[in-house]
């Protein structure tokens, strides 16, 4: 068996031409959605992830808010400036990113973002209604893979998926959504046990990690669909995901690959979340009762 291989290049393609065809419908009716990036710090990898999504939501004719601060902003200046973001009509989305300096609370910071403007989908709020299977604004990653299976017919549904870490930002959430999608789901993490014994028995495989090549053909049964979620550096500086792409091609049934796969889907998503709130923002009145 070869492996198909999942393009999330051309998957995100799509759904970013749906996206921009939504804007338009918005703007007709007099609202440009727009979208706030707060940047704390230079760490050189978020920084290019900042400016693609400044860059994809202009091509998707979006308002897009560059926020760059220092590494030494205090928290409580941050807490301000989400505060100013989440009072400017304006703004539909606001997404602080991710990892934050260290002397800032991670969580303090997440709590001040509006629930209805929160385009990471990782507010307390939007957590528990993801959980309870209330509409809600998902979180990127995890919504970008649910969209890749979708699109290549992988049907969940009474599938065992077994999930490689449980990170809040892809981990927890991409099980759950399986599990709303009637898949048993079953979490591994670094203190498992015999991870092989329960990867062996799994139909979807999801790794994030952070471990490059990690998985390999030994972890897995033959034809099961494998999602790396990881961005690795590999010996000689490649880029690499969590899984090892070239050993699992004979036994995976689906692949996606780093770079091209899960990645290209997560920015696809938020320009989706950020459209999505401005039309949400559209059928509510000025009293803020949803219509
Ligand atoms: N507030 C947030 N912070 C972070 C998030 C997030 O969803 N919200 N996720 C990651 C980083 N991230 C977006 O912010 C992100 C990572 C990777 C990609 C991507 O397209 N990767 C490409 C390869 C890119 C390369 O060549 O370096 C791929 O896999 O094809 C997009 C977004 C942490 N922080």
């Amino acid at each position: 068996m070869t492996a198909t291989v999942i393009d999330g290049k051309a998957v995100s393609l799509k759904i970013k031409e749906q996206v921009q065809m939504r804007v338009e419908t918005l703007k007709q009716q007099g609202v440009v959605p727009g979208l706030a990036v707060v940047l704390v710090g230079d760490n050189s990898a978020s920084l290019t992830y900042v400016k693609n999504k400044q860059k994809t939501c202009e091509a998707l004719g979006m308002r897009s808010d560059l926020l760059q601060f220092p590494e030494s902003m205090a928290e409580a200046d941050l807490l301000s400036t989400i505060d100013k973001l989440n009072n400017d009509p304006g703004i539909h989305g606001i997404l602080v990113q991710l990892p934050l300096p260290s002397h800032i609370d991670e969580f303090s910071v997440i709590m001040a973002i509006d629930p209805q403007k929160d385009v990471d989908g990782f507010h307390p709020v939007s957590v528990g209604n993801m959980v309870i299977g209330h509409e809600t604004l998902l979180p990127c990653t995890p919504h970008g893979i649910i969209k890749l299976l979708e699109h290549y017919d992988i049907n969940p549904e009474g599938q065992h998926v077994v999930v490689i870490g449980r990170s809040n930002i892809v981990g927890k959430p991409v099980g759950q959504m399986l599990l709303q999608k009637n898949a048993t789901v079953t979490f591994c993490h670094s203190k498992t046990q015999d991870l092989a014994k329960h990867t062996k028995q799994a139909d979807i495989v999801i790794v994030a990690i952070g471990v490059a090549k990690f998985l390999n053909s030994k972890h897995l049964k033959p034809g099961a669909v494998v999602i790396d979620v990881g961005m690795n550096r590999d010996e000689k500086g490649k880029l690499c995901g969590d899984v090892d792409y070239e050993d699992v091609l004979e036994t995976a049934s689906f692949v996606t690959p780093v770079p091209g796969g899960v990645g290209p889907m997560t920015i696809a998503m938020l320009m989706e979340n950020t459209v999505q709130s401005a039309e949400n923002g559209l059928t509510k009145d000025k009293t803020g009762t949803t219509m």
